[in-house]
């Protein structure tokens, strides 16, 4: 099977979590595509869906699907999400696609995170992908610095905005071997918005494409 042919089985798989009625909260990147063209099948039966990012929004609207403003929701049972790498306890580096900050909110509002990647994203240790951090423009030096002496190399990635009007530094050459500390050291700099590790808030259920089929990993 190709790595897209294990993106469609994870995204149709994902639809099994999907409940009749309510708000579902969608992810960003092409897994989380896939995800979208399989809910236009029910858009008739969901209320509607928040969206991760302005591509996201695109999408959906795209398919009729309607997307309410986060701020008008009070319930997201389900959030379904790709990923860049997920480790064994489910904590994961996300923000390949620089949504990283709209996915998180979303991720800690919604009661459950489904996570749904190609096999290849399941790794014992995170941090061979560059982890993404979205930082206040004037702050990217200063962040920069202060990456440098948590021990990462980081780069900032050049001509790239957030739907938020900032920038992201990718952190390249670190092992994460405590992913929950991490998280938190870095969003305890000065002009960090929030970074790419979910682990304090990891997913709950791993929806993994591989040869033999649909892995599900639970926590
Ligand atoms: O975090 C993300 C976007 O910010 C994506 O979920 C992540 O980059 C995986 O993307 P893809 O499904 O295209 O492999």
């Amino acid at each position: 099977m190709t790595q897209d042919e294990l993106k469609q089985a994870v995204a149709r798989a994902a639809m099994q979590y999907v409940e009749e009625g309510t708000i579902v909260g969608v992810g960003t990147g092409s897994t989380a595509n896939y995800f979208i063209d399989y809910l236009a099948e029910m858009k008739g039966q969901i209320e509607g869906t928040v969206a991760s990012s302005e591509a996201t929004r695109a999408r959906l609207e795209s398919h009729g699907i309607p997307v309410y403003d986060l701020n008008a929701v009070d319930d997201i049972p389900v959030y379904v999400d790709g990923a860049d790498e997920a480790d064994p306890n489910l904590c994961l580096i996300k923000g390949g696609g620089g949504a990283l900050t709209r996915e998180k909110i979303i991720a800690a509002v919604a009661k459950k995170f489904i996570c749904i990647a190609d096999g290849s994203k399941k790794v014992p240790v995170l941090g061979a992908f560059p982890l993404p951090v979205e930082v206040i423009p004037m702050a990217r030096s200063h962040v920069a610095r202060e990456i440098v002496k948590l021990g990462g190399d980081p780069v900032y990635r050049e001509g790239f905005v957030t739907d938020n009007g900032n920038i992201i530094l990718d952190i390249h050459n670190m092992q994460i071997a405590q992913p929950v500390k991490l998280e938190h050291a870095l969003n305890n700099i000065v002009g960090v918005v929030t970074n790419g590790l979910f682990a304090a808030r990891s997913a709950d259920v791993l929806l993994l494409g591989t040869e033999n089929g649909v892995e599900t990993i639970e926590k």
